[in-house]
């Protein structure tokens, strides 16, 4: 089988230009932190941290700005703090971030008022303007993906070990909101306990600087062989191939055919990686996935991201976990509570209920409480914005709100307070473990 779901050039040379400069470029990320990071996911596989892989369902090359990447850094390390806090368990923070510009779509085109136009991609293929010109596929926007990736990552870094990450500075990460909103209330009192605590460290000599950074990573789809094909390298420490792209990359529910070239290109490299599983992955499916794609069955290398659907998850789950814990393979489950629980509002909008992206959540608790298995994160499309793209949530935005502020490109996500929410409920129905 070939490659699903790639763009189509029509200029052979352009498209080789484009991938020449790629293989020249400095990696994004260093291959010693792919390690770190794949032993941190063994830790979430045999239950001692919990995952938090969040942002934006597509990333847009206009939305490389400081604001906005503070905002999305903001809302994934106040979800954490809580995780972390309220369940005292260890939070391994990875960004949907820095690299997350490609979109699987279900159709090639799309069609308005009686026009027909190829589908946007996302920013790696073409332009989101419904003209002819900006929806052809243009190789040049790989080398745009590479500087908006590292634009992004050297900003993530920066926030992350330079000081805005420290502990003491969480009430100023939520300040404007926290008086107006029931979770910000709960995040302040949050707030207010982990100053207690950090006031006694500090008073019996505890070194402060440990609050002072966070270790954070980058994650995309790894939906476009050239680009990624193009970033990978051969590490000289070890030999051993790595995708310098990011941290942590994965297959898509459209694309992990095991026959297909998702798979095998995925299947050379050291980097952790995921898959998505959607309702119809038999477990034998997922073991055979997990033996193409690990057949050295090394500790932190897979993770399965479960995307059922509420109304399936307490059906689908139990017999692949199941199956594969019995087959001896270790994997990380994670959950994906959003893209199982898409739906069109009467206002026309593509959206989520918030009460599916918890009800789905508590099910992939539920199902790890009763067969002894260690749920092991989630993974959401948020934004540290205050848009209205999901319905539902502490303010009830309604059919009728969406409009309001409808941003994304692609998928609708969760806004900063209903990222908080669902922060809150996991840490309750991780501390109920
Ligand atoms: O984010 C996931 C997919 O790209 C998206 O759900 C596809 O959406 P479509 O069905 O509108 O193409
Ligand atoms: C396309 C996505 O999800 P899935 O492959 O699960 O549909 C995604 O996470 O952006």
């Amino acid at each position: 089988m070939g490659a699903a779901q790639q763009p189509t050039y029509a200029d052979p040379a352009a498209r080789e230009r484009a991938l020449e400069q790629l293989r020249r470029m400095p990696p994004l990320v260093f291959a010693g932190e792919c390690d770190d990071l794949r032993d941190r996911m063994a830790a979430v596989a045999r239950g001692e941290a919990f995952l938090l892989q969040g942002g934006d369902c597509a990333e847009t090359f206009e939305g490389v700005t400081a604001e906005n990447v503070r905002n999305k850094l903001r809302v994934l390390l106040s979800m954490a703090v809580v995780l972390t806090y309220a369940a005292s368990v260890p939070v391994v923070k990875v960004g949907r971030l820095a690299g997350q510009y490609a979109k699987p779509r279900s159709r090639d085109t799309e069609t308005r008022d009686g026009v027909t136009l190829p589908a946007y991609r996302g920013d790696a293929v073409n332009g989101f303007d419904f003209t002819p010109e900006s929806r052809v596929h243009d190789p040049q926007r790989l080398v745009d993906v590479y500087h908006a990736s590292s634009a992004t990552l050297n900003l993530a870094r920066a926030f992350t070990t330079g000081g805005y990450a420290d502990l003491r500075q969480m009430h100023e990460w939520n300040k404007d909101f926290v008086k107006n909103s029931p979770v910000g209330v709960s995040y302040e009192q949050v707030g207010g306990e982990i100053d207690r605590a950090l006031a006694f460290m500090d008073a019996i000599g505890v070194e402060p600087d440990a609050f002072r950074s966070v270790d954070f990573y980058s994650s995309h789809e790894a939906l476009i062989l050239e680009y990624e094909h193009a970033l990978t390298r051969v590490d000289s420490r070890t030999q051993r191939s790595y995708d310098v792209s990011s941290h942590f990359v994965w297959i898509g529910e459209r694309t992990r055919q095991l026959d297909g070239a998702h798979v095998e290109l995925l299947s050379h490299i050291a980097n952790p990686i995921g898959v998505k599983l959607g309702p119809t992955t038999s477990a034998d499916d997922a073991i055979a996935l997990y033996e193409k794609l690990n057949p050295e069955r090394e500790s932190g290398r897979i993770t399965f991201i479960t995307r059922f659907g509420a109304d399936k998850i307490r059906d689908l789950l139990p017999p692949l976990v199941e199956k594969v814990t019995a087959a001896g393979l270790e994997v990380a489950w994670v959950c994906d509570p959003m893209h199982g629980n898409t739906f069109e509002a009467s206002t026309g909008y593509k959206t989520r209920e918030f009460d599916d992206v918890i009800d789905e959540t508590r099910g992939f608790f539920e199902v790890h409480r009763a067969l002894g298995t260690w749920p092991g994160g989630i993974h959401v499309e948020l934004t540290g914005d205050d848009v209205t793209e999901c319905v539902g949530g502490g303010r009830r935005v309604s059919a009728e709100d969406l409009a309001t502020r409808y941003e994304t490109l692609c998928d609708p996500r969760l806004n900063r307070e209903q990222s908080l929410e669902l922060a809150f409920l996991v840490a309750d129905m991780l501390h109920q473990r």
